[in-house]
């Protein structure tokens, strides 16, 4: 016998009355020997946790009533009702699971988005705590999981990839898992393949993706056909802030066909650009193994007389990479990154820190991000603004077109001669394995997933708020975009650091430039006249 509970109230009218609402209703159904208890299908809206940032769950099929149901709603004021079943996998029924009663996840933890509160502030953005949970909604053997990567590469996508078939496997006994290949078009364009621990085994040995990536291709319909037409029931996804815009429009539509499916990205991006987490997966590799490039370029141009070294590094639109890798080398005189804009000539320019550096040291080491002074570049090649296949601007090489206006200037201008040598390592960096600590980084990124998915949440992306992995929606991390924030403490640092110029009169510098051009142009025009 089934009781058909109708919620009624409006979403703002959330709080006890809907508590006390259901206590009733669970009290009716437990007295009047219901098996089961079934929600109206907008529960999900009614019971959005209010100073928990809200996170959807797949709505339970039949919801069981065991004994503790009851007083579980009451103890929770923020608590989503999830799938109850009397057949749960707990820790003590379920041979897979390797976590005893103290490792799970209570539903009612939360992870604060600020940690620095001044003390009347708000109570401001929480986010369920990540982990495993006594509960889980999926048996083992109904779960059909699928894989797909996407966008450019970084180092520990076979990590997290290795990890999640293992942990699915390991942990929840899961053995039916698929590879999409070739990124999002690869779920309508490829066949899958099938994952196992053992196949998986020795990637995260390998730099790239197992799976294979492409840029583009994004077609959330067809998408959706492929999941449902496969029966797949949980989706893991892993890319950038590209993908991860993709996943939030895939799990729209699953919900709009109302498929019981799980969608949970896991944020990738060698520019750790994803906003919300603390840090994506493989950029403490990139700043690592960046160190080796500045290494040369360092040891190439101290050995000479006036050595200008350039590396550039990856960071189309946030220099991060080039920020951290600095503060780590201690080699690098200048930074310069998409955020800061930066000029050559004049006072506090370029042009003077280089020359006054050379005269100090006889070397110089200039940090490049690729999407810096694109400005400039574009200034003089006159680009049109191509975009790849995903939509992304399309970077002219800064780092060449420096080079060359550094050798213009020192050699034409000021008649010093300078040894310069330019090194790009952008896409040997973004090729590598992970290191240590982004391998133990991409485990916890593919438990967490694991554990979200398995427990019946869906549209979530994992990533560490604050130090704590957290089930953030995935709307939240694809509204902005992490940029380095010139007001923060860590540019001051660098700053610090370098002692580089500022370029705080960009603005000023640059008008007057372009006032400077334009009389010139028309002297030139009235003089050709
Ligand atoms: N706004 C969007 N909506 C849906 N899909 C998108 C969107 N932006 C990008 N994608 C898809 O996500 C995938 C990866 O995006 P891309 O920007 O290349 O890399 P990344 O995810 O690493 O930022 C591509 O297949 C692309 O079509
Ligand atoms: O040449 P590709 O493969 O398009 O990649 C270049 C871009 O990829 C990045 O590594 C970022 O990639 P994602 O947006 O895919 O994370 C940028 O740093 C770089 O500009
Ligand atoms: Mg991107």
């Amino acid at each position: 016998m089934e009781l058909s509970v109708s919620l009624s109230l409006s979403e703002s009218e959330f709080h006890f009355p809907q508590l006390q609402f259901l206590n009733k209703a669970v009290q009716l159904a437990s007295k009047e020997c219901y098996h089961s208890v079934k929600f109206n299908s907008d529960w999900r809206w009614r019971f959005r946790a209010r100073r928990c940032s809200s996170l959807n769950r797949l709505p339970p099929r039949f919801a069981c009533i065991p004994k503790s149901f009851a007083k579980e709603y009451s103890l929770c004021n923020c608590q989503i009702p999830h799938s109850l079943r009397t057949e749960l996998l707990g820790y003590k029924r379920c041979k897979f699971v390797c976590f005893t009663r103290q490792n799970f996840v209570s539903t009612e933890d939360v992870v604060a988005k600020k940690i620095v509160v001044q003390k009347n502030s708000p109570r401001g953005v929480h986010f369920r705590r990540a982990g495993p949970q006594e509960k889980v909604y999926f048996e083992s053997d109904e779960v059909r999981a699928c894989i797909v990567t996407c966008g450019g590469l970084c180092p520990g996508i076979n990590t997290v990839i290795r990890e999640i078939v293992c942990g699915l496997n390991y942990m929840y006994g899961v053995e039916d898992i698929l590879g999409i290949e070739g990124g999002y078009k690869g779920f309508y364009s490829k066949n899958t393949t099938t994952l196992t621990p053992k196949v998986v085994n020795d990637i995260h040995k390998r730099g790239g993706t197992f799976l294979r990536t492409s840029r583009g291709g994004h077609d959330t319909k067809k998408i959706v056909d492929s999941i449902q037409d496969r029966g797949i029931n949980q989706v893991y996804i892993i890319g950038g802030d590209g993908t991860q815009k993709g996943a939030a429009a895939i799990f729209k539509e699953v919900e709009k066909r109302g498929l019981k499916v799980a969608v949970a990205g896991i944020p990738k991006t060698i520019d750790n650009d994803i906003a919300v987490i603390d840090k994506s997966f493989g950029f403490d590799t990139a700043v690592e193994e960046a160190q080796r490039a500045i290494n040369a370029a360092h040891v190439e141009v101290e050995s000479v007389e006036n050595g200008v070294g350039i590396v550039k590094l990856m960071g189309r639109y946030s220099g991060f990479i080039a920020m951290f890798a600095t503060l780590a080398s201690r080699d690098v005189d200048c930074c310069l990154i998409p955020e800061s804009p930066f000029y050559l000539e004049g006072q506090d320019g370029l042009f003077e820190f280089i020359e006054k550096r050379l005269k100090e040291n006889g070397h110089i080491v200039i940090v490049l991000a690729e999407g810096a002074g694109q400005e400039h570049v574009a200034r003089i090649m006159h680009a049109v603004g191509e975009k790849d296949a995903s939509g992304n601007r399309l970077l002219l090489d800064v780092g060449l077109w420096l080079s060359q206006e550094i050798k213009d200037h020192f050699t034409k201008e000021r008649k010093m001669a300078i040894n310069l040598k330019y090194i790009d390592p952008t896409y040997m960096i973004r090729a590598i394995p992970s290191n240590a600590s982004d391998n133990i980084y991409c485990t916890l990124l593919a438990h967490s997933a694991v554990h979200g998915a398995m427990a019946g949440y869906t549209g979530f992306t994992v990533g560490p708020v604050n130090s704590r992995h957290a089930y953030i929606p995935i709307a939240r991390v694809t509204e902005t975009q992490n940029t380095v924030k010139l007001t923060d403490r860590m540019w001051a640092r660098l700053l610090a650091s370098t002692n580089q110029p500022s370029f705080l009169n960009y603005n000023k510098v640059m008008q007057e430039k372009a006032e400077k051009e334009t009389t010139n142009l028309i002297d030139s025009t009235r003089t050709s006249v």
